[in-house]
């Protein structure tokens, strides 16, 4: 019997609106998070409420005003879609929920709960493992289900950056989209401050220059970078791509500390130098399009790469909606949703 169980999908989350206001609401939540910035709180706040929001949600609010749709923002509208056809395909009920503004986890869990659901299959919308993605979604779930629904069971749904259904989906996705001729396919992640490579690795034996060809240290289940260069290197493959024709790279970075190299931005502005004229970018951390890959990729990375004498930029769509991409969903679900059963 399915009856008392539902889903629920879990993205990042964007501002309500594009006012400078409302941005500024959503980055106080989404930085004071000591998952994103993993400074003690008295330094946490010094740096986010004394310095970066003093900047920021102006600059910010004008990068969303030129990605935002008549529906609202990106993210939330192709999470949107993808519940909906989710949803198509179960009589259980499927909700969503964002880590930071509303719809909250907290807003997705109760409409569950309202609906006679006490076992939930919790998908966190990342497929790499990092602190600040689905470490920090499963701290809140569980900090709302003890507060509001202690009776309620949660079970996650794990990264699946390796998984051989996603890595077929990604790979078809990439292929249908790849322009015939390109001299280079850059995979461009989110990156995150080096530190919290380190952290999240219980066995502190990662190391950053050899930890991707070590697939059997237990430290990958916890390496963000590690699982960046696995999806890009079981992709490369799919593909049948030579491994000289692609690039990993991460982007995003913010503030002062070192961040996961190479940094997208740089390499943008050195590869057209190597020869790199036509250009494919694709950013597999991110499964619907955003305004990391909206604005700083298709419009700000490009401008960077034509600038520094790159001819032709290709960016490479995220998974969005794609039905290829809702039997993977569907597929983690069902997976998760049988082992209720065996429990
Ligand atoms: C210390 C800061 C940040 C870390 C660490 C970080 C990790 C991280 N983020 C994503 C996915 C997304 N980030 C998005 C926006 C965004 N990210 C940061 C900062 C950190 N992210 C900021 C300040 C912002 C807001 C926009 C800006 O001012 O630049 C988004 C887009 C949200 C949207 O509404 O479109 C996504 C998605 C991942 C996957 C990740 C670690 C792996
Ligand atoms: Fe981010
Ligand atoms: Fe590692």
């Amino acid at each position: 019997m399915l009856n008392n169980k539902g889903i629920l999908l879990v993205n990042l989350g964007s501002p309500k609106s594009t006012a400078v206001n409302d941005v500024r609401e959503y980055l106080d939540e989404f930085l004071m998070d000591e998952k994103v910035i993993d400074y003690r709180w008295i330094f946490r706040a010094l740096l986010v409420r004394g310095i970066i929001l003093n900047t920021r949600p102006a600059k910010s609010a004008a990068a969303y005003k030129t990605v935002w749709t008549d529906q609202g923002s990106p993210l939330i509208v192709i999470t949107e879609k993808i519940q909906k056809k989710l949803q198509e395909r179960y009589d259980i009920p499927v909700e969503i929920g964002m880590r930071y503004a509303q719809p909250s986890i907290e807003a997705g869990i109760r409409k569950l709960v309202e609906q006679g659901v006490s076992e939930i299959v919790l998908f966190p919308l990342y497929p790499q493992y990092a602190m600040s993605t689905t470490e920090t979604v499963i701290e809140k779930a569980e900090e709302v289900r003890k507060k509001n629904f202690p009776t309620v069971k949660i079970s996650y749904i794990q990264p699946f950056y390796n998984r051989d259904i996603y890595i077929s989906c990604l790979a078809e996705s990439i292929r249908e989209k790849l322009p015939e001729h390109f001299d280079a396919l850059q995979f461009s992640y989110h990156g995150v401050p080096e530190r919290h490579i380190y952290k999240t690795d219980p066995t502190k034996t990662c190391n950053l220059n050899d930890c991707c060809s070590r697939d059997s240290n237990p430290s990958h289940q916890f390496c963000y970078r590690h699982q960046c260069y696995k999806t890009t290197n079981d992709v490369i493959e799919k593909l049948g791509l030579p491994k000289e024709k692609t690039i990993v790279s991460f982007q995003s970075r913010l503030g002062k500390d070192k961040w996961i190299e190479p940094y997208t931005d740089e390499t943008l502005e050195t590869i057209p130098k190597k020869g790199v004229k036509t250009l494919a970018v694709v950013c597999p951390a991110f499964v619907s399009d955003c305004l990391e890959t909206l604005e700083e990729i298709s419009v700000e990375g490009k401008e960077q790469f034509l600038h520094a004498g790159g001819e032709h930029f290709h960016y490479i769509p995220c998974l969005n909606d794609e039905d290829r991409w809702i039997d993977v969903i569907q597929t983690l679900c069902d997976e998760k949703l049988n082992e209720f059963y065996l429990v």
